[in-house]
């Protein structure tokens, strides 16, 4: 018997209250996500009261609010170090816990999952035991759920339970037929789409009531084939700051519990650089259309769509569709700006390659949380789209080191209509204005040293990094040019002959070293015969932890101090470093 299965009513209610407290009172003081979790108590206890974790599986879609999960398997002391660097993960971590399946935390995957864990059980001889699959209704708008819902529908003797959260929001309201529909449903109206497509229905359920839930969950997990139960729920429940919040705090910062103000957060970020210049450029571009995957305030297009509502379109968690539709767009005469971070256009890369790239249409895609992410993990850093995307032909891809070029890059982005143009930028504050000293083709040059044998190549928002280690280097008697290729893909012709004239040229970058721009200009230089020793500091083809940016970047040489040791290394791999002044 688990801690809550022997707790009467009244007992249910306070420990409600409790864990609502604490959830306050710990997210408060990490960040996190509070409002989807405090949304989320009575039914996370009602699950534990009548399945039995980890024999029936319980899995969490997207899994950002499984905080209540896991203060009931015993991992509430987690809290003080949650998603901070070797601390608990934001999300469910399969080595914290047997409890734990899902750690991708990209939405719309549980009921896939749960289709296969179920069938996989059934084959095993397994299959008494019940799989649970957490679905909010906004995850529930992203197409993989309908994938799976399809093969439900079409498998009656799976015990798969779908709670469906619906609180009525992603971020923003959830858009689309779905939420009227639902709508439909919690005032009672008719049959649901569940039980024509196949699947059993049970509800609607006040979400906030365990006896309910519970009686609920015991019909469902009885009925032997899959079932929905859909619960009604409030996102931020019993957190006054929560509950008025325009996002509900899905994801916060440090607040002040006793106001739920943030605390110490402020400055420009790259996002508010990019909200500000895309309503610039929408001003004088009619044609200029935004598109959003449930996303609109955390990428960014408030202030467009404060002036331009017609023209900002939010497709609900639903990647794939957004880039398909904003190839529609673009042939039909508009320039579709597609917002979303970086790691969640994975997702949609086929639709990038063969519906915008294979018809040569001027879609920009502006890749928000590109690089190291941080506190969200392995599933969120956005390490992979410019590794990935340089394969696409005809795409640009670009990444500014400033403000003034994220506003430079931006323009340029939208004024190609010969193809898919990217701009990437990471999760941070805007740091100060890097200017160049002058531009050699496309190239931006940060320092030049006339005698330099050592060109650093410094990509978007390393570039300062770069200006600090060729600091270093020189205080040691190495000179270094340091330069900002603002366009990493294609490669830009007037880069490999600034490489060529060096004896080591070091690309520094937020991005797989597989596939990046170090490589590539590896192969030109290699190409036109060059003895140039081409080399990259970037990360490796691996799921990098939770932690703060600063702490990663800096782990993995991505900072001044790394970069001038890696330049040192290469030099003496080399044989160059003669002459080299002590340290002073
Ligand atoms: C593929 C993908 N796109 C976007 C996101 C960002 N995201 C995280 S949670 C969330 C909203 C989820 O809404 P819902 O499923 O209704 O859960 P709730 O927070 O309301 O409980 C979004 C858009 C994501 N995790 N995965
Ligand atoms: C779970 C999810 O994907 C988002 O809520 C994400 O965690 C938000 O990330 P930021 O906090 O960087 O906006
Ligand atoms: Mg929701």
């Amino acid at each position: 018997m688990n801690a809550v299965e022997s707790l009467g009513p009244a007992e249910l209610d306070g420990l409600a209250a409790d864990i609502r407290a604490f959830l306050v009172d710990k997210v408060s003081a990490a960040g996190g996500h509070l409002g989807s979790n405090l949304g989320v108590v009575e039914l996370t206890i009602a699950l534990h009261r009548v399945f039995r974790s980890p024999h029936d599986v319980l899995l969490f879609d997207t899994g950002h609010q499984s905080y209540v999960h896991k203060v009931l398997t015993g991992r509430a002391g987690g809290f003080d170090r949650l998603r901070q660097a070797g601390g608990m993960s934001g999300y469910p971590a399969r080595e914290e816990s047997a409890h734990d399946v899902i750690e991708n935390s990209h939405a719309s995957t549980a009921l896939s999952y749960a289709d296969g864990v179920a069938k996989a059980f059934r084959v095993r001889g397994e299959g008494s035991r019940r799989v649970v699959a957490v679905v909010g209704d906004g995850a529930l708008t992203g197409g993989m759920c309908w994938e799976a819902l399809n093969n439900l529908g079409a498998s009656p003797d799976l015990p798969v339970v779908v709670v469906l959260n619906d609180n009525g929001r992603s971020y923003a309201p959830t858009v689309g037929g779905l939420a009227a529909h639902l709508d439909d449903l919690r005032s009672g109206g008719g049959s649901s789409v569940f039980e024509r497509m196949g699947l059993a229905y049970v509800g609607p359920v006040d979400g906030h009531d365990v006896v309910a839930l519970e009686t609920a969950f015991r019909t469902a997990a009885s009925c032997g084939r899959p079932v929905v139960v859909h619960c009604v729920t409030r996102k931020g429940k019993g957190y006054a700051p929560a509950e008025n919040d325009g996002e509900r705090m899905h994801a916060v910062g440090v607040l002040d519990p006793s106001t739920g103000r943030p605390v110490g957060r402020g400055g420009q970020t790259w996002t508010s650089v990019f909200g500000e210049e895309i309503a610039a450029i929408g001003a004088s571009r009619p044609d200029v259309v935004c598109l959003t995957a449930a996303m609109p305030g955390p990428v960014g297009l408030g202030p467009f769509a404060a002036r331009f509502p017609d023209r900002v379109f939010d497709v609900g968690i639903a990647e794939q569709h957004a880039v398909t539709a904003a190839a529609g767009m673009a042939m039909t005469g508009l320039h579709p700006v597609v917002a979303v971070y970086s790691v969640f256009l994975s997702r949609a890369f086929d639709q990038v390659l063969m519906d915008v790239a294979l018809h040569g249409l001027p879609v920009t895609f502006v890749l928000d949380r590109a690089g190291i992410t941080g506190p969200d993990g392995a599933s969120h850093h956005g390490m992979w789209d410019a590794s990935v995307l340089p394969v696409v032909p005809g795409i640009r891809i670009g990444a500014p080191r400033d403000a003034e070029a994220l506003r430079a890059l931006l323009r340029e982005a939208v004024e190609d209509g010969t193809g898919p143009t990217v701009v990437r930028y990471p999760k941070a504050a805007v740091g100060p204005a890097v200017p160049a000293v002058r531009r050699v083709g496309g190239v931006d040059v940060l320092r030049f040293a006339p005698e330099a044998r050592v060109l650093l190549v410094g990509v978007g928002a390393l570039a300062g990094e770069c200006l600090a280690a060729a600091d270093a280097l020189a205080a040691r008697g190495v000179q270094v040019t340091v330069v900002d290729p603002r366009w990493t893909t294609p490669l830009d012709p007037a880069l490999v002959e600034m490489a060529a004239g060096h004896r080591l040229v070091v690309a520094v970058e937020d991005t797989v070293a597989a596939g990046s721009l170090g490589g590539r200009l590896a192969q030109a230089l290699a190409a036109a015969g060059s003895d140039t020793c081409a080399s990259t500091c970037a990360l490796p083809s691996a799921f990098v932890p939770h932690g703060s940016r600063e702490q990663l970047l800096s782990g993995y040489g991505l900072d001044a101090d790394g970069i001038a040791a890696a330049v040192l290394e290469r030099l003496d791999s080399l044989g160059e470093r003669v002459g080299l002044r002590p340290v002073a």
